[in-house]
């Protein structure tokens, strides 16, 4: 409930801020629906009353009062609508921004690879609009029961006995919680369907992977199974939305049977003298208007417990974004010492072994450090550990003796550079597909023309040109998407007040042959001289040893360990795996 509350007022704020004045009508006019409702309810009395004792002016203020009544909540009723509709787009296009920001400020990647965590995410964007109604769902549910109070007092002057009609909206509510709260279930239950599916759907229309489904032709089969997943998630929840109205059905069946006694009793209070048939007529107006109060108060509970479900997902974002501490002291402007590792373990979440087990290194100011091993050694893990993609599971990262946990993970992130694995094609204009390594300058067409020119991409349009055939430009090939991911990486040398203190390059040059791959990394090693004068650390990952022998330092990773470590002479000489895997590769490119 702290936090319902907390984010109430958290969305209002954000409200006021997209319209002040707006949300200041909106709120006015709901409010003053609760004393329209009164007036009519009041107007009906009087009408009912006034006719008896045949007050004809007691008449006509009744019917001048109702009808000024109906009319102002017609007439209100749409502006109210569009107001709503307006105020919580904006809203919503606010929180979004505000999801976003706090996204990209988290430094790690866990919640954007790790299930639980994207379906956290899934479910606060599809309640994004829950959350922005809010203060509407709130104040809408308020104004109701003050509504319903105002009828239910109006109904007890008829008959203490109609109170009991409230009662049997106890039923109605418990019914709407029950639906509310399965529907919530079965939404949670078909993310991961949906996720899914999702993702089996862009296998078969993205470009990269879209040609081995093609090859496989099982564009049907994974189409198919898309749909399956689709279907199972929508049934999931249809039959949830069944199950909720079978139950409303059933509390209002109940109600109608209230509805039946009440009529029993005000025929009852006729019979006797008790009653006129002007009160049985406002009785009956009175409990019409009584359910569709009571239904709006249902309604505005639904939405509220929509965003009621979401506020636990909004808040775990919070905190684990805040978790990271953005404060911190600034990475040094040069290094000195160099990295250092000191027992890092790295298990990802969920998993159920360390991908990587007490990895103790020294990486000194200056080097070029290869790291090699099998696939699935650890090689990755281990980089993005390094470059605090990773958060270490145990022991430290430290950067000339300070961890990397005390330095502002934005200032650090800024002293990085280098090609991963998986690099990006950013199918943009070529000015921006370079210059975004290094964003503040991504206008200067000089520094992206440099970044290119030293990384020897390709100019396979202007700066200004779009690249990407599903665009229209010019489709770099898979090696010249290399390089432009290469002089985008070097855009932290050509321009920028402080020149990286760690460059990573992960395997990027997996489809070039070994000299190819050997050429590219000395011209990339010597791309960075600047920033190795400066004592940045160069971190290269090979399975080729003619580029990894150039390195100061090798270190073997097998299965999450340091196996080995040395110069290559140094590991040449001791004769272990390192130099029986050399002399292998060695005698396959004789
Ligand atoms: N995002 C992830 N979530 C869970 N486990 C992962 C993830 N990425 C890698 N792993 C696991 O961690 C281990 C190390 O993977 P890593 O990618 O670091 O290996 P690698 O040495 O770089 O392999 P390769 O040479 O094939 O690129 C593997 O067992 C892998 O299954």
């Amino acid at each position: 409930m702290r936090d319902w509350l907390r984010l109430l007022g958290h969305v209002t704020r954000q409200t006021l801020r997209s319209g002040r004045r707006s949300a200041v009508v909106l709120a006015g006019l709901t409010v003053g629906q609760a004393a329209v409702i009164a007036a009519m309810a009041l107007s009906q009395r009087a009408l009912v009353d006034s006719s008896a004792a045949h007050r004809v002016a007691g008449v006509v203020a009744a019917v001048v009062v109702g009808a000024a009544a109906y009319a102002i909540m017609a007439a209100t009723g749409r502006i109210r609508g569009n107001l709503m509709i307006i105020l919580v787009a904006r809203t919503r296009a606010r929180l979004s921004e505000e999801i976003q920001r706090r996204v990209s400020s988290i430094p790690t990647l866990t919640h954007l690879e790790h299930a639980p965590h994207i379906d956290r995410w899934n479910r606060i964007f599809d309640s994004s609009g829950a959350i922005a109604a809010m203060p509407w769902s709130a104040l809408d549910s308020v104004v109701s029961v003050l509504g319903l109070v105002v009828t239910v007092g109006l109904l007890v002057s008829v008959s203490p006995w109609l109170v009991l009609l409230l009662v049997l909206a106890v039923p109605l509510v418990l019914a709407n919680r029950w639906a509310d709260r399965a529907l919530r279930d079965a939404r949670d239950a078909g993310t991961p369907l949906l996720r899914r599916s999702t993702r089996l759907h862009e296998l078969c229309v993205t470009p990269e992977p879209a040609k081995e489904v093609m090859l496989s032709d099982g564009g049907a089969e994974l189409g198919r199974e898309a749909g399956r997943l689709w279907d199972q998630a929508a049934r999931q929840e249809a039959a949830a939305q069944l199950r909720g109205a079978v139950r409303r059905s059933l509390a209002w069946a109940v109600y109608a049977a209230g509805f039946a006694v009440a009529m029993v009793i005000v025929a009852d209070l006729i019979h006797s003298g008790a009653a006129t048939v002007g009160t049985a007529v406002l009785v009956v107006s009175l409990v019409t208007q009584l359910q569709s109060q009571l239904r709006q108060v249902l309604d505005s509970m639904a939405v509220a417990a929509e965003a009621g479900h979401a506020v636990s997902h909004y808040w775990w974002l919070r905190r684990y974004a805040e978790s990271f501490s953005a404060e911190g002291a600034a990475p040094p402007a040069a290094l000195v010492e160099g990295i250092t590792l000191d027992e890092v373990s790295f298990r990802y979440p969920g998993a159920g072994d360390d991908a990587l087990r007490s990895v103790s290194l020294s990486l000194p100011a200056g080097s070029t450090v290869a790291i090699v091993g099998a696939n699935g050694a650890g090689k990755s893990t281990l980089i993005k550990v390094i470059t605090g993609l990773y958060a270490p599971t145990g022991g430290s990262v430290a950067v000339d003796g300070v961890p990397v946990s005390d330095l502002s993970p934005e200032m650090w992130r800024a002293r990085l550079s280098g090609v991963y694995q998986d690099f990006a094609r950013l199918r943009l204009r070529l000015r921006e597909t370079v210059g975004v390594g290094q964003v503040r300058f991504v206008r200067q067409g000089a520094a992206v023309g440099e970044a290119i020119e030293r990384a020897g991409a390709p100019l396979l349009t202007g700066l200004e040109g779009q690249l990407g055939a599903e665009f229209g430009g010019p489709e770099p090939s898979l090696g010249q998407w290399q390089r432009l991911a290469v002089a985008r990486s070097l855009m932290r040398e050509v321009r920028g007040d402080l020149p990286p203190l760690c460059v990573v390059l992960d395997e990027p040059t997996a489809a070039l042959d070994p000299l190819a791959e050997r050429e590219m990394f000395e011209h990339f090693v010597g791309q960075v001289r600047a920033a190795r004068l400066r004592g940045a650390v160069t971190v290269l990952v090979s399975h080729r040893f003619t580029t990894v022998r150039m390195a100061d330092h090798i270190v073997v990773l097998d299965d999450g360990r340091v196996t080995e470590q040395g110069s290559h002479a140094d590991l040449m000489a001791a004769g272990g795996g390192y130099a029986e895997l050399y002399h292998l590769q060695e005698r396959a490119y004789r």
